[in-house]
Order: C-alpha cells, then structure tokens, then sequence
C-alpha cells in the first residue's frame, strides 16, 4: 500500500476526458472548412471544439486536450479540416491561429474557472469570446499577417469574416457546456479543481 494516500496529479479519468476532447476537435473537422472572400485561413467548426474544450475541461486539460490534438496533426496525422496535417500547416497562413487554439483554451477554462460552481450562461459565452475568440485572434492575425507578408490593417478586417460565426459557435459552446454542468455537477472546472486540491482526484 504505497501509494496509499498519494494522489496522482493526472488521475486516469482526466487522460480520458482530455484524449475525448481531442477527438472531438478532430471530428469537428470532417465537415470540411470554408475560404471565403480569398481569406486564405479557413473557416472552420474546429474553433467550436476548443471553445468546448475550454468551457468543459477548464485550464490545464483543456490545454492538454489541445496540445494532443496537434502534436498528432504535427506528426502527420490528417485531423484538421480537410484532412491536413503535418509540420507544413504550422509554416502556413493559419500556423498562429492553431498554436492561439492551446491558449485559447486555456483561458477560457482559466475563465469558466474563476464563474464558480455554478457558471452562469452569460460568464460561459463571455469566457468563450474572450478565449476562443479574442485570445485566437489575438496570436493568429499578427501570425498571418507575418507569414503572407501582407499588412496588419488589412489582415485584420479579412478576419472579421470569421466573427459572425464564432461567435454562433461561442453561444453553442455555452449552452453545451451549461447542460453538461447541469446534468453532471461534478464535472464544473471549478469543482474538479476543487476536489483535485482536496484530494479527491479520479
Ligand atoms: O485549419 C486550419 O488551418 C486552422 C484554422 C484556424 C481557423 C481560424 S481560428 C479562428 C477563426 N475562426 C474560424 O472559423 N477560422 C479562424
């Protein structure tokens, strides 16, 4: 009974909630994606995953479920929209919009966090802006702007494309992540971290 008493700091239970979670962003990818207006970085439901993620799993294991789902696009693996995937799409126009996905989820599970044992629909959505869109945005447009070479301003406009839908997909994330809170207490971030630090981890 070594190990009596001593409580892992990754219970199995949060590996699989976390590997869950990186298949679910990879699904969200089979739909396909969408350039419009010539924008090269496409639109895409993954956005509405890592949204998820971060509202579901909060900070660390939303970061986690993130850094899984590209270190396998990075080996390779075709799970972003469209079936990409290998080190190439982290050189390309999107590169600082998929590495914003791990902070971006983050803080958005950093914010769901911080609402309490029982997030509110409107800290949910907020949490969701702030994370998967303003976080993502944040590291993308300066990215693209950099690697197309084109101008900030203009970068930035292109990518006001992408509002109107994300923030769809921020209000989705919410009710989403709202009903799941509701059916299952436990699973609040702010309450699984609690239990974490008291020890009661699975
Ligand atoms: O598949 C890729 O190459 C990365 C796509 C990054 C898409 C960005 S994330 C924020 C914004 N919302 C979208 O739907 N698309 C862009």
């Amino acid at each position: 009974m070594k190990d009596a008493g001593r409580q892992r700091r990754f219970p199995t239970g949060d590996l699989a909630r976390v590997a869950v979670f990186a298949a679910l962003i990879a699904v969200l990818g089979l739909p396909g994606s969408l350039n419009v207006f010539g924008n090269v970085v496409p639109i895409t439901l993954q956005t509405l995953g890592v949204m998820l993620a971060g509202a579901i799993l909060g900070t660390w294991r939303a970061a986690l479920a993130v850094t899984v789902l590209l270190v396998l696009v990075a080996a390779g693996l075709p799970l972003l929209s469209g079936g990409r995937g290998g080190l190439g799409v982290f050189a390309g126009p999107s590169a600082g919009f998929l590495i914003g996905w791990i902070p971006g989820a983050a803080v958005t599970g950093w914010l769901v966090e911080r609402a309490g044992r029982n997030p509110g629909i409107v800290s949910l959505v907020v949490a969701c802006l702030v994370g998967g869109v303003g976080v993502i945005y944040l590291i993308g447009i300066p990215v693209q702007a950099a690697i197309t070479g084109a101008a900030l301003w203009p970068t930035l406009l292109a990518s006001a494309q992408f509002l109107p839908l994300d923030l769809v997909k921020a209000v989705v994330a919410s009710g989403v992540a709202r009903g799941t809170q509701r059916a299952y207490p436990d699973a609040v971030p702010a309450v699984h971290r609690e239990r974490l630090r008291t020890g009661g981890g699975r």
